[in-house]
Protein backbone atom coordinates (compact mmCIF):
# COMPACT_ATOMS: atom_id res chain seq x y z
CA UNK A 1 0.00 0.00 0.00
CA UNK A 2 3.10 2.43 1.29
CA UNK A 3 4.32 1.20 -2.32
CA UNK A 4 1.79 2.27 -4.55
CA UNK A 5 1.38 5.82 -2.83
CA UNK A 6 5.18 6.31 -3.04
CA UNK A 7 4.96 5.03 -7.00
CA UNK A 8 1.40 7.66 -7.23
CA UNK A 9 3.36 10.52 -5.53
CA UNK A 10 6.04 10.12 -7.73
CA UNK A 11 4.07 10.05 -10.98
CA UNK A 12 2.60 13.20 -9.69
CA UNK A 13 5.75 14.71 -9.30
CA UNK A 14 7.36 13.75 -12.28
CA UNK A 15 3.92 14.67 -14.21
CA UNK A 16 4.46 18.58 -13.11
CA UNK A 17 8.17 18.33 -13.59
CA UNK A 18 7.72 17.65 -17.17
CA UNK A 19 5.27 20.61 -17.46
CA UNK A 20 7.18 23.11 -15.58
CA UNK A 21 9.82 22.35 -17.85
CA UNK A 22 7.65 22.47 -21.12
CA UNK A 23 6.48 25.47 -19.88
CA UNK A 24 9.65 27.02 -19.09
CA UNK A 25 11.27 25.61 -22.01
CA UNK A 26 8.36 27.34 -24.66
CA UNK A 27 9.03 30.31 -22.47
CA UNK A 28 13.02 30.45 -23.02
CA UNK A 29 12.40 29.44 -26.75
CA UNK A 30 10.72 32.56 -27.59
CA UNK A 31 12.83 34.71 -29.40
CA UNK A 32 12.76 37.18 -26.31
CA UNK A 33 15.09 35.29 -24.34
CA UNK A 34 17.57 33.82 -27.44
CA UNK A 35 20.67 33.40 -26.22
CA UNK A 36 21.74 34.92 -29.39
CA UNK A 37 21.27 38.08 -28.64
CA UNK A 38 23.21 38.28 -25.59
CA UNK A 39 27.04 39.64 -27.04
CA UNK A 40 25.72 42.08 -29.06
CA UNK A 41 23.48 42.53 -25.51
CA UNK A 42 26.57 43.21 -23.29
CA UNK A 43 28.40 44.93 -26.37
CA UNK A 44 25.75 48.16 -25.77
CA UNK A 45 26.39 48.27 -22.19
CA UNK A 46 22.89 49.01 -21.61
CA UNK A 47 22.23 47.26 -17.32
CA UNK A 48 18.62 46.95 -17.58
CA UNK A 49 19.57 44.31 -20.90
CA UNK A 50 22.53 43.18 -19.20
CA UNK A 51 20.63 42.48 -16.01
CA UNK A 52 17.81 40.42 -18.52
CA UNK A 53 20.92 38.43 -20.10
CA UNK A 54 21.64 37.59 -15.91
CA UNK A 55 18.31 36.60 -15.54
CA UNK A 56 18.12 34.59 -18.66
CA UNK A 57 21.75 32.47 -17.22
CA UNK A 58 19.85 31.90 -14.67
CA UNK A 59 16.92 30.63 -15.76
CA UNK A 60 18.70 28.80 -17.73
CA UNK A 61 20.69 27.09 -15.24
CA UNK A 62 17.14 26.54 -13.56
CA UNK A 63 15.75 24.62 -15.70
CA UNK A 64 18.72 22.19 -15.91
CA UNK A 65 19.33 21.79 -12.30
CA UNK A 66 15.79 21.26 -10.80
CA UNK A 67 12.96 20.49 -13.06
CA UNK A 68 14.96 18.10 -15.36
CA UNK A 69 17.00 16.04 -12.64
CA UNK A 70 17.26 12.28 -12.82
CA UNK A 71 14.02 11.33 -14.82
CA UNK A 72 16.12 8.03 -15.05
CA UNK A 73 16.16 7.54 -11.72
CA UNK A 74 12.80 8.14 -10.77
CA UNK A 75 12.35 5.61 -13.57
CA UNK A 76 13.97 3.31 -11.93
CA UNK A 77 16.45 2.34 -14.56
CA UNK A 78 19.65 3.14 -13.10
CA UNK A 79 18.43 0.78 -9.83
CA UNK A 80 21.26 -1.02 -10.00
CA UNK A 81 24.09 1.98 -10.01
CA UNK A 82 23.62 2.34 -5.92
CA UNK A 83 26.38 -0.75 -5.40
CA UNK A 84 28.75 1.38 -7.93
CA UNK A 85 31.09 4.27 -6.11
CA UNK A 86 30.75 8.16 -5.06
CA UNK A 87 30.64 9.53 -8.90
CA UNK A 88 27.56 7.23 -9.86
CA UNK A 89 25.57 7.32 -6.59
CA UNK A 90 25.88 11.43 -6.93
CA UNK A 91 25.52 11.51 -10.57
CA UNK A 92 22.53 12.72 -12.00
CA UNK A 93 21.30 11.76 -15.32
CA UNK A 94 19.81 14.99 -17.24
CA UNK A 95 17.01 15.23 -19.73
CA UNK A 96 15.63 17.82 -21.15
CA UNK A 97 12.44 18.60 -23.66
CA UNK A 98 14.20 20.40 -26.19
CA UNK A 99 16.92 17.79 -26.78
CA UNK A 100 14.66 15.36 -26.53
CA UNK A 101 12.17 17.20 -29.67
CA UNK A 102 15.76 17.36 -31.68
CA UNK A 103 16.66 13.88 -31.02
CA UNK A 104 12.86 12.54 -31.62
CA UNK A 105 13.26 13.96 -34.93
CA UNK A 106 16.37 13.09 -35.63
CA UNK A 107 15.59 10.12 -35.27
CA UNK A 108 12.44 9.90 -37.65
CA UNK A 109 14.73 11.20 -40.46
CA UNK A 110 16.19 7.39 -41.71
CA UNK A 111 18.99 9.35 -43.30
CA UNK A 112 20.44 10.87 -40.37
CA UNK A 113 21.36 7.50 -38.76
CA UNK A 114 20.35 8.05 -35.32
CA UNK A 115 18.77 5.85 -32.69
CA UNK A 116 19.20 6.11 -29.11
CA UNK A 117 18.57 2.83 -27.93
CA UNK A 118 21.52 1.76 -29.91
CA UNK A 119 23.61 4.66 -28.85
CA UNK A 120 22.78 3.15 -25.28
CA UNK A 121 23.79 -0.42 -26.23
CA UNK A 122 27.09 1.40 -27.84
CA UNK A 123 30.13 1.80 -25.79
CA UNK A 124 31.53 5.34 -25.53
CA UNK A 125 35.06 3.58 -26.43
CA UNK A 126 32.98 1.56 -29.35
CA UNK A 127 31.55 5.18 -30.68
CA UNK A 128 34.82 6.55 -30.63
CA UNK A 129 37.20 4.07 -31.94
CA UNK A 130 34.08 4.23 -35.15
CA UNK A 131 33.67 7.79 -35.81
CA UNK A 132 36.51 8.97 -37.80
CA UNK A 133 38.59 6.06 -37.20
CA UNK A 134 38.80 5.48 -40.25
CA UNK A 135 39.97 8.89 -41.92
CA UNK A 136 42.02 9.20 -38.70
CA UNK A 137 43.82 5.77 -39.62
CA UNK A 138 44.43 6.59 -43.19
CA UNK A 139 45.76 10.28 -42.45
CA UNK A 140 49.41 11.07 -42.95
CA UNK A 141 52.33 10.90 -40.66
CA UNK A 142 54.69 13.67 -39.81
CA UNK A 143 57.18 13.91 -43.20
CA UNK A 144 59.97 11.50 -40.75
CA UNK A 145 62.95 11.20 -42.82
CA UNK A 146 63.22 7.20 -44.81
CA UNK A 147 65.78 5.72 -42.34
CA UNK A 148 64.00 6.85 -39.35
CA UNK A 149 61.89 3.19 -39.60
CA UNK A 150 59.94 1.80 -36.90
CA UNK A 151 61.04 -0.78 -34.63
CA UNK A 152 60.20 -2.32 -31.51
CA UNK A 153 63.09 -1.42 -29.35
CA UNK A 154 62.00 2.16 -29.74
CA UNK A 155 61.03 3.99 -26.29
CA UNK A 156 57.33 4.59 -25.76
CA UNK A 157 57.74 8.54 -26.88
CA UNK A 158 59.54 7.64 -29.78
CA UNK A 159 56.51 5.83 -30.97
CA UNK A 160 54.20 8.43 -30.02
CA UNK A 161 55.94 10.66 -32.14
CA UNK A 162 56.73 8.22 -35.37
CA UNK A 163 53.02 7.43 -34.92
CA UNK A 164 50.82 10.69 -34.57
CA UNK A 165 48.86 11.70 -37.70
CA UNK A 166 47.38 14.43 -39.07
CA UNK A 167 43.82 13.69 -37.94
CA UNK A 168 44.83 12.65 -34.51
CA UNK A 169 47.79 12.93 -32.46
CA UNK A 170 47.73 9.61 -31.26
CA UNK A 171 45.71 6.00 -31.66
CA UNK A 172 43.83 5.44 -28.14
CA UNK A 173 44.38 1.44 -28.57
CA UNK A 174 48.38 2.24 -29.25
CA UNK A 175 49.95 0.43 -26.25
CA UNK A 176 53.02 3.19 -26.28
CA UNK A 177 50.53 5.81 -25.36
CA UNK A 178 49.82 4.09 -21.60
CA UNK A 179 53.35 3.25 -21.88
CA UNK A 180 54.10 6.63 -22.28
CA UNK A 181 52.47 8.43 -19.44
CA UNK A 182 53.91 5.21 -17.10
CA UNK A 183 57.37 6.10 -18.86
CA UNK A 184 56.98 9.84 -17.75
CA UNK A 185 55.00 9.24 -14.19
CA UNK A 186 57.35 6.92 -12.94
CA UNK A 187 61.04 7.36 -14.58
CA UNK A 188 64.06 9.21 -13.12
CA UNK A 189 64.83 13.02 -14.72
CA UNK A 190 67.84 14.02 -16.13
CA UNK A 191 67.94 17.18 -17.19
CA UNK A 192 65.56 20.28 -16.62
CA UNK A 193 65.06 23.82 -17.16
CA UNK A 194 63.07 26.46 -17.49
CA UNK A 195 61.00 26.88 -20.37
CA UNK A 196 61.09 30.21 -22.45
CA UNK A 197 57.38 30.73 -23.51
CA UNK A 198 53.99 31.45 -22.44
CA UNK A 199 53.05 33.60 -19.39
CA UNK A 200 53.13 30.60 -16.46
CA UNK A 201 56.51 28.46 -15.18
CA UNK A 202 56.63 25.66 -16.67
CA UNK A 203 59.76 22.79 -16.49
CA UNK A 204 60.75 21.25 -19.77
CA UNK A 205 62.09 17.98 -18.13
CA UNK A 206 64.42 15.49 -20.19
CA UNK A 207 64.33 11.66 -19.31
CA UNK A 208 67.38 9.19 -19.34
CA UNK A 209 65.71 7.62 -22.38
CA UNK A 210 65.63 10.87 -24.41
CA UNK A 211 61.86 11.39 -23.68
CA UNK A 212 60.81 15.02 -23.00
CA UNK A 213 57.77 16.41 -20.87
CA UNK A 214 56.65 20.06 -19.85
CA UNK A 215 56.33 20.06 -16.28
CA UNK A 216 53.56 22.42 -14.47
CA UNK A 217 53.53 22.01 -10.94
CA UNK A 218 50.60 22.97 -8.89
CA UNK A 219 50.02 25.97 -7.50
CA UNK A 220 46.46 25.60 -6.15
CA UNK A 221 44.80 22.83 -4.03
CA UNK A 222 41.79 21.49 -6.07
CA UNK A 223 38.89 22.88 -3.91
CA UNK A 224 40.47 26.48 -4.92
CA UNK A 225 37.77 28.30 -7.14
CA UNK A 226 38.29 30.99 -9.88
CA UNK A 227 37.90 34.42 -7.81
CA UNK A 228 33.95 35.63 -9.45
CA UNK A 229 35.89 38.92 -10.11
CA UNK A 230 38.93 37.86 -11.64
CA UNK A 231 38.97 38.18 -15.29
CA UNK A 232 39.72 34.88 -17.23
CA UNK A 233 43.37 36.18 -18.35
CA UNK A 234 44.43 37.26 -14.27
CA UNK A 235 43.43 33.82 -13.72
CA UNK A 236 46.03 31.10 -13.00
CA UNK A 237 46.74 27.70 -14.18
CA UNK A 238 46.21 24.37 -12.72
CA UNK A 239 47.95 21.43 -13.19
CA UNK A 240 44.93 18.98 -12.67
CA UNK A 241 42.96 20.78 -15.10
CA UNK A 242 45.92 19.93 -17.89
CA UNK A 243 45.51 16.23 -16.55
CA UNK A 244 41.70 16.19 -17.05
CA UNK A 245 41.47 18.03 -20.16
CA UNK A 246 43.53 15.17 -21.28
CA UNK A 247 41.31 12.75 -20.41
CA UNK A 248 38.17 14.07 -21.54
CA UNK A 249 39.74 14.52 -25.19
CA UNK A 250 40.55 11.73 -25.10
CA UNK A 251 36.54 10.05 -23.63
CA UNK A 252 35.92 12.19 -26.93
CA UNK A 253 37.54 10.83 -29.07
CA UNK A 254 39.45 13.76 -30.41
CA UNK A 255 43.27 12.81 -29.76
CA UNK A 256 44.01 16.48 -29.87
CA UNK A 257 45.46 17.07 -26.26
CA UNK A 258 49.47 15.37 -26.00
CA UNK A 259 49.30 12.33 -23.18
CA UNK A 260 49.48 14.01 -19.48
CA UNK A 261 50.14 12.54 -16.47
CA UNK A 262 50.15 13.94 -12.85
CA UNK A 263 53.14 12.77 -10.61
CA UNK A 264 54.51 13.80 -7.11
CA UNK A 265 58.13 15.28 -7.40
CA UNK A 266 60.45 15.69 -4.95
CA UNK A 267 61.66 19.16 -5.19
CA UNK A 268 65.22 18.33 -3.42
CA UNK A 269 66.55 15.47 -5.34
CA UNK A 270 63.97 15.90 -8.65
CA UNK A 271 64.21 19.42 -9.34
CA UNK A 272 66.94 21.40 -7.00
CA UNK A 273 69.76 18.97 -7.61
CA UNK A 274 68.94 18.74 -11.45
CA UNK A 275 68.25 22.52 -11.61
CA UNK A 276 71.03 25.32 -13.16
CA UNK A 277 72.60 28.01 -10.93
CA UNK A 278 70.06 30.44 -11.61
CA UNK A 279 67.17 28.18 -11.01
CA UNK A 280 68.44 27.08 -7.72
CA UNK A 281 68.75 30.77 -6.21
CA UNK A 282 65.24 30.55 -5.77
CA UNK A 283 64.61 27.84 -3.98
CA UNK A 284 63.52 28.88 0.03
CA UNK A 285 62.03 27.35 3.09
CA UNK A 286 58.42 28.71 3.77
CA UNK A 287 57.29 29.95 7.20
CA UNK A 288 55.61 27.03 8.01
CA UNK A 289 58.60 24.53 6.68
CA UNK A 290 58.00 23.87 2.78
CA UNK A 291 60.01 23.84 0.59
CA UNK A 292 59.39 26.63 -2.66
CA UNK A 293 60.81 27.90 -5.00
CA UNK A 294 59.46 30.85 -8.18
CA UNK A 295 61.76 30.45 -11.39
CA UNK A 296 63.89 32.08 -12.67
CA UNK A 297 62.31 34.74 -15.70
CA UNK A 298 61.65 38.57 -16.54
CA UNK A 299 57.96 39.37 -15.58
CA UNK A 300 56.20 36.90 -13.29
CA UNK A 301 58.96 34.85 -11.50
CA UNK A 302 59.01 36.05 -7.37
CA UNK A 303 57.98 34.78 -4.17
CA UNK A 304 54.10 36.43 -5.07
CA UNK A 305 53.95 33.49 -7.65
CA UNK A 306 56.11 30.47 -5.73
CA UNK A 307 55.27 27.09 -5.94
CA UNK A 308 55.68 25.22 -2.75
CA UNK A 309 55.37 21.53 -1.93
CA UNK A 310 54.22 19.91 1.09
CA UNK A 311 57.51 19.76 3.02
CA UNK A 312 59.56 19.13 0.22
CA UNK A 313 57.01 16.83 -2.44
CA UNK A 314 54.96 18.88 -4.85
CA UNK A 315 52.31 17.47 -7.56
CA UNK A 316 52.26 18.75 -11.06
CA UNK A 317 51.46 17.78 -14.65
CA UNK A 318 54.18 16.12 -17.13
CA UNK A 319 52.71 17.05 -20.86
CA UNK A 320 54.41 14.82 -23.64
CA UNK A 321 56.85 16.77 -25.54
CA UNK A 322 55.96 17.03 -29.37
CA UNK A 323 58.05 16.21 -32.45
CA UNK A 324 60.88 18.97 -33.14
CA UNK A 325 61.50 21.00 -36.03
CA UNK A 326 62.34 20.66 -38.32
CA UNK A 327 59.88 17.91 -38.89
CA UNK A 328 57.48 18.94 -35.84
CA UNK A 329 57.25 22.82 -36.96
CA UNK A 330 54.12 24.08 -36.29
CA UNK A 331 51.81 26.97 -37.55
CA UNK A 332 50.04 28.98 -35.35
CA UNK A 333 46.87 30.03 -35.94
CA UNK A 334 45.01 33.26 -33.91
CA UNK A 335 41.69 32.07 -33.34
CA UNK A 336 39.33 34.54 -35.11
CA UNK A 337 37.30 33.69 -31.84
CA UNK A 338 40.14 34.31 -29.12
CA UNK A 339 39.32 37.07 -26.40
CA UNK A 340 40.32 41.20 -26.44
CA UNK A 341 42.58 40.33 -23.41
CA UNK A 342 41.56 43.31 -22.11
CA UNK A 343 39.35 44.46 -19.35
CA UNK A 344 38.08 47.72 -21.37
CA UNK A 345 37.84 46.19 -25.10
CA UNK A 346 35.15 43.82 -26.25
CA UNK A 347 36.06 41.23 -29.12
CA UNK A 348 34.29 41.55 -32.67
CA UNK A 349 32.42 38.30 -31.99
CA UNK A 350 31.32 39.68 -28.89
CA UNK A 351 29.47 42.91 -30.03
CA UNK A 352 28.78 41.20 -33.61
CA UNK A 353 26.19 38.71 -34.08
CA UNK A 354 26.82 38.03 -37.51
CA UNK A 355 30.17 37.73 -36.66
CA UNK A 356 30.10 33.90 -37.85
CA UNK A 357 28.60 34.43 -41.25
CA UNK A 358 31.41 36.45 -42.57
CA UNK A 359 34.08 33.93 -41.35
CA UNK A 360 32.24 31.22 -43.78
CA UNK A 361 32.66 33.09 -46.20
CA UNK A 362 35.93 33.62 -46.16
CA UNK A 363 37.58 31.01 -47.63
CA UNK A 364 40.63 32.98 -47.62
CA UNK A 365 40.81 31.79 -43.89
CA UNK A 366 39.61 28.61 -43.76
CA UNK A 367 40.48 25.13 -44.93
CA UNK A 368 37.88 22.56 -45.13
CA UNK A 369 38.46 21.23 -41.33
CA UNK A 370 39.18 24.43 -39.55
CA UNK A 371 35.85 25.98 -38.37
CA UNK A 372 34.40 22.15 -37.79
CA UNK A 373 37.67 22.32 -35.40
CA UNK A 374 37.36 25.34 -33.88
CA UNK A 375 33.76 24.44 -32.87
CA UNK A 376 34.90 20.53 -31.51
CA UNK A 377 37.53 22.66 -29.47
CA UNK A 378 34.88 25.44 -28.03
CA UNK A 379 32.86 22.96 -27.42
CA UNK A 380 35.65 21.02 -25.43
CA UNK A 381 36.71 24.26 -23.83
CA UNK A 382 33.16 24.96 -22.50
CA UNK A 383 32.85 21.44 -21.17
CA UNK A 384 36.19 22.17 -19.12
CA UNK A 385 35.48 25.94 -18.63
CA UNK A 386 38.68 27.65 -20.18
CA UNK A 387 38.35 31.09 -21.74
CA UNK A 388 42.32 30.61 -22.86
CA UNK A 389 42.23 29.48 -26.46
CA UNK A 390 43.46 31.80 -27.92
CA UNK A 391 46.01 30.62 -30.78
CA UNK A 392 45.19 27.14 -32.79
CA UNK A 393 48.51 25.16 -33.49
CA UNK A 394 49.03 22.83 -36.06
CA UNK A 395 51.04 20.55 -37.55
CA UNK A 396 52.72 22.60 -40.74
CA UNK A 397 53.69 19.91 -42.36
CA UNK A 398 50.41 18.44 -42.69
CA UNK A 399 48.62 21.68 -43.13
CA UNK A 400 44.89 21.42 -44.08
CA UNK A 401 44.91 17.81 -43.12
CA UNK A 402 45.94 18.52 -39.67
CA UNK A 403 43.93 18.63 -36.44
CA UNK A 404 44.33 21.16 -34.13
CA UNK A 405 46.64 20.32 -30.94
CA UNK A 406 45.10 21.43 -27.70
CA UNK A 407 48.61 21.97 -25.91
CA UNK A 408 47.08 24.59 -23.17
CA UNK A 409 44.33 23.79 -20.70
CA UNK A 410 45.50 24.82 -17.11
CA UNK A 411 43.14 27.43 -17.21
CA UNK A 412 39.86 24.78 -17.15
CA UNK A 413 38.34 23.29 -14.26
CA UNK A 414 38.34 26.82 -12.65
CA UNK A 415 34.32 26.80 -11.86
CA UNK A 416 31.75 24.37 -10.82
CA UNK A 417 29.12 26.33 -10.59
CA UNK A 418 29.14 28.94 -13.67
CA UNK A 419 29.30 27.85 -17.25
CA UNK A 420 30.78 29.89 -19.39
CA UNK A 421 28.27 30.97 -22.19
CA UNK A 422 30.62 32.90 -24.16
CA UNK A 423 33.15 30.02 -25.36
CA UNK A 424 30.07 28.51 -26.50
CA UNK A 425 29.96 31.37 -28.97
CA UNK A 426 31.17 29.80 -32.07
CA UNK A 427 28.56 26.85 -32.11
CA UNK A 428 26.25 29.71 -31.08
CA UNK A 429 26.99 32.03 -33.87
CA UNK A 430 27.68 29.45 -36.86
CA UNK A 431 24.86 26.76 -35.64
CA UNK A 432 27.51 23.85 -36.71
CA UNK A 433 28.36 20.73 -35.45
CA UNK A 434 30.51 18.06 -36.68
CA UNK A 435 28.04 15.33 -36.70
CA UNK A 436 30.64 12.67 -35.11
CA UNK A 437 30.65 15.33 -32.20
CA UNK A 438 26.95 15.68 -31.77
CA UNK A 439 26.28 11.62 -31.66
CA UNK A 440 29.31 11.53 -29.14
CA UNK A 441 27.29 14.28 -26.87
CA UNK A 442 23.84 12.21 -27.72
CA UNK A 443 25.77 9.18 -26.49
CA UNK A 444 27.02 10.83 -22.98
CA UNK A 445 23.35 12.56 -22.97
CA UNK A 446 21.21 9.30 -23.49
CA UNK A 447 23.89 6.77 -21.09
CA UNK A 448 23.74 5.01 -19.29
CA UNK A 449 26.91 6.29 -18.42
CA UNK A 450 27.08 10.08 -18.03
CA UNK A 451 30.55 11.73 -18.81
CA UNK A 452 30.98 12.43 -14.80
CA UNK A 453 31.27 8.70 -14.38
CA UNK A 454 33.70 7.51 -17.75
CA UNK A 455 35.60 11.03 -16.64
CA UNK A 456 36.02 9.81 -13.05
CA UNK A 457 37.01 5.70 -14.28
CA UNK A 458 39.90 7.48 -16.37
CA UNK A 459 41.18 9.67 -14.19
CA UNK A 460 41.62 6.72 -11.51
CA UNK A 461 44.17 5.60 -13.40
CA UNK A 462 46.90 8.62 -12.87
CA UNK A 463 48.57 8.26 -9.79
CA UNK A 464 47.23 12.16 -8.48
CA UNK A 465 43.39 10.94 -7.90
CA UNK A 466 41.33 12.39 -7.41
CA UNK A 467 42.37 14.61 -9.96
CA UNK A 468 38.94 16.75 -9.62
CA UNK A 469 36.12 17.75 -6.93
CA UNK A 470 33.17 16.45 -6.98
CA UNK A 471 31.56 19.72 -8.05
CA UNK A 472 33.06 19.01 -11.63
CA UNK A 473 31.75 15.86 -12.14
CA UNK A 474 27.97 17.68 -11.93
CA UNK A 475 29.38 20.71 -14.29
CA UNK A 476 30.43 18.64 -16.95
CA UNK A 477 27.10 16.90 -17.36
CA UNK A 478 25.40 19.84 -17.27
CA UNK A 479 27.85 21.34 -20.12
CA UNK A 480 26.66 18.33 -22.16
CA UNK A 481 23.40 18.78 -22.23
CA UNK A 482 24.08 22.45 -22.60
CA UNK A 483 25.48 22.07 -25.48
CA UNK A 484 22.96 19.85 -26.79
CA UNK A 485 20.36 21.86 -25.93
CA UNK A 486 22.47 24.93 -28.29
CA UNK A 487 22.00 22.15 -30.78
CA UNK A 488 18.14 22.16 -30.41
CA UNK A 489 17.89 26.29 -30.94
CA UNK A 490 19.80 26.17 -33.53
CA UNK A 491 17.58 23.85 -35.42
CA UNK A 492 14.36 26.41 -34.67
CA UNK A 493 15.88 28.78 -37.60
CA UNK A 494 18.23 26.78 -39.41
CA UNK A 495 18.02 23.43 -41.11
CA UNK A 496 19.29 20.12 -39.97
CA UNK A 497 21.51 20.13 -43.41
CA UNK A 498 22.88 23.36 -42.14
CA UNK A 499 23.83 22.80 -38.78
CA UNK A 500 25.42 19.12 -39.26
CA UNK A 501 28.85 19.26 -40.87
CA UNK A 502 29.19 14.93 -42.17
CA UNK A 503 32.75 15.59 -42.97
CA UNK A 504 35.10 11.81 -42.45
CA UNK A 505 36.44 12.97 -38.87
N1 LIG B 1 54.12 19.59 -24.95
C1 LIG B 1 54.63 20.55 -25.69
N2 LIG B 1 55.39 20.26 -26.76
C2 LIG B 1 55.91 21.22 -27.54
N3 LIG B 1 55.71 22.54 -27.32
C3 LIG B 1 54.96 22.90 -26.27
C4 LIG B 1 54.38 21.93 -25.40
N4 LIG B 1 53.69 22.58 -24.46
C5 LIG B 1 53.82 23.87 -24.71
N5 LIG B 1 54.59 24.09 -25.81
C6 LIG B 1 54.92 25.38 -26.42
O1 LIG B 1 54.96 26.39 -25.47
C7 LIG B 1 53.94 27.35 -25.69
C8 LIG B 1 53.38 27.81 -24.37
O2 LIG B 1 52.80 26.72 -23.68
P1 LIG B 1 51.47 26.90 -22.85
O3 LIG B 1 50.46 27.56 -23.72
O4 LIG B 1 51.10 25.63 -22.20
O5 LIG B 1 52.03 27.90 -21.74
P2 LIG B 1 51.38 29.17 -21.13
O6 LIG B 1 52.35 29.70 -20.17
O7 LIG B 1 50.04 28.85 -20.62
O8 LIG B 1 51.27 30.10 -22.40
P3 LIG B 1 50.22 31.27 -22.68
O9 LIG B 1 50.41 32.26 -21.60
O10 LIG B 1 50.66 31.76 -24.03
O11 LIG B 1 48.87 30.68 -22.66
C9 LIG B 1 52.91 26.64 -26.56
O12 LIG B 1 52.15 27.49 -27.35
C10 LIG B 1 53.81 25.73 -27.37
O13 LIG B 1 54.29 26.41 -28.49
MN1 LIG C 1 48.17 29.36 -21.11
Amino acid sequence: MMKLRARVIGAVVLGVTVLVTWILYEELSSGRTDIRHHHSIEGSMDYNVLYGHQKLQHQLQQVDLKSIRDIRNTMDINSNSQEKDYVTKNSTVLFDIAVERLLDRLELLTSFGLSRDLLRQTSMVILTRQLGGIARKRSRRLPWPQNYGSDTSWTNYRKFHHNARAAALYDPDDPAIDGLLNDMATKPFKYLEMMEKGTELKLLIQYFDGTKAVFKPMRWPRDHETLPNHFYFNDYERHNAEIAAFHLDRIFGFYRVPPVTGRFVNMTSEIFMLAGKALKKTFYVSPIGNLCFFGECSYYCDSRHSFCGVGDVIEGSLMTWLPEPPVGDRDRWRSPYRRSYSKFRKAEWEVDDTYCEGLLLDDQLLYERFMPDLIDAHIFDFITGNMDRHHIEVFLHLRNDSCPIHMDNGRGFGKTKVDEFSILAPLIQCCRIRKSTFLKLTKLYVGPEPLSELLDESLRNDPLYPILTSGFYDAVDRRVLHVLRTVARCLTNHSIKDVFIDDPF
